[in-house]
């Protein structure tokens, strides 16, 4: 009887080590397919931040509040859970950002994946360790850390960041919402641009909850928020005033020198007609700046805010122009009137929101909203002008 036990133990053993090696091996697959797919089960997250434990909370933006991770390989990443408000289904969820995740860049937040959980979608973003340019440039006595070579090579990674964005990822994306706030930086002091693509991911987006108090934040280009033609030359002009910014150390939104200008643009472009551009300059960069070099940005950052979006450059001509040690630059023509991305009220997608035909609408005050406007991110043709009014993808008009 024990003998024909054996026997029979011995017939099947190498099926059944075939059978948990092929188990074994379906594992393995399907952990490749969803790393390949870049989907992160929803356990991992829970680990990663200790169940969302509020001390793990990096901070909350209008799309939900972002938690620092750590994945068991060592990774660092930042989690964010989008509000319940993205009315997008998860199939079309789960499109959009794989579509997102292929986006991958040395100058753009890397979208590591993402996840569904019942009604809980999230993005996962690789952890960037320093912190938001708005924080140091505005907020912190960190300034001096900020010299002139850093802001130089931040300036110069942001438009490398942007160019791709708009002409060398599969499809143009056009950001939206490029503000000192979603840039970040890493320990070697690279900018990453956060936050691009949402709209894909919001694509109802006038129903987006914003639960921060609204204000002016003065990044938007004026034919964007008076008649909606979106188009990659709206993020040149968030390029321009953020080039500003960074050389003035000053907000575009909050600018409040006791000089006769609107906003620091129309301040910095005075300036420069009277050959006094370096005036706007952060005395903080006294001992750092190269001074050739901040009078090229400062010209660099006029030319793209311009009022006629015709005459802004392109970025991949921005970039160019960034690398030239000498030459000569074109004239700037009078800057736009920059406006807000939140609105007084709710109106149709794609009309006039903040800023009246006088264009004073830095001198306006802006109401608390509980939505934002369809102002994040768009992937686009470039030749694209006009918006869609569902706020995804621009039309051709
Ligand atoms: N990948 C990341 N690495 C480190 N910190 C991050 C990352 N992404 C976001 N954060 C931090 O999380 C906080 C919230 O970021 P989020 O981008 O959601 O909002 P925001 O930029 O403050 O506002 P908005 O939604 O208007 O752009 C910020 O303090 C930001 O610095």
């Amino acid at each position: 009887m024990n003998k024909s036990l054996n026997f029979l133990q011995n017939l099947i053993k190498p099926f059944k080590l075939r059978s948990s090696k092929e188990g074994q091996n379906e594992e393995d697959l399907e952990k490749i397919a969803q790393q390949e797919q870049k989907l992160f089960p929803f356990e991992t997250l829970v680990a990663a931040t200790k169940d969302f434990h509020p001390t793990h909370k990096l901070g909350e933006g209008g799309f939900g509040p972002v938690f620092k991770g750590k994945l068991e390989d060592g990774r660092e990443i930042a989690v964010k859970k989008l509000s319940h408000s993205s009315n997008q289904g998860k199939k079309e969820f789960m499109n959009e950002a794989k579509l997102l995740a292929r986006v991958q860049h040395r100058n753009v937040v890397n979208l590591l994946g993402y996840c569904v959980h019942g009604v809980e979608k999230l993005l996962v973003y690789e952890y960037v360790s320093n912190e938001s340019l708005d924080k140091l440039l505005f907020k912190s006595n960190r300034r001096e850390e900020l010299d002139w070579k850093r802001r130089y090579d931040i300036i110069v990674g942001i438009a490398r960041g942007l160019l791709y964005l708009h002409e060398d990822s599969h499809n143009c994306i056009i950001h939206r919402d490029i503000k000192a706030s979603n840039i970040l930086l890493d320990d070697k002091w690279v900018p990453k641009i956060a936050d691009f693509g949402m709209a894909r991911l919001f694509p109802e987006d006038q129903t987006h909850v914003n639960t921060r108090v609204a204000g002016t934040n003065g990044y938007m280009a004026p034919e964007y928020v008076m008649h909606g033609h979106l188009s990659v030359k709206a993020d040149v002009f968030s390029f321009g005033v953020l080039v500003l910014e960074l050389i003035s150390s000053q907000r575009n939104s909050s600018f409040n020198l006791q000089v006769d200008a609107q906003n620091l643009i129309d301040w910095a472009y005075k300036l420069y007609k009277k050959d006094r551009s370096l005036e706007i300059m952060d005395p903080t960069l006294a001992s750092s700046a190269a001074t050739d070099q901040v009078k090229m940005c400062i010209q660099i950052g006029l030319l793209c805010t311009q009022g006629d979006p015709q005459l802004r450059p392109v970025m991949r001509r921005v970039v160019v122009m960034l690398s030239k040690k000498h030459g000569t630059l074109e004239e700037p023509t009078r800057p736009g009137v920059p406006g807000s991305r939140y609105r007084r009220s709710r109106r149709p997608p794609g009309l006039s929101t903040t800023s009246g035909p006088s264009g004073d609408s830095e001198s306006q005050t802006f109401e608390s909203t509980s939505h934002r406007t369809n102002t994040t991110s768009a992937t686009a043709s470039t030749s694209s002008p006009a918006l869609d009014p569902r706020g995804k993808r621009p039309m051709l008009s």
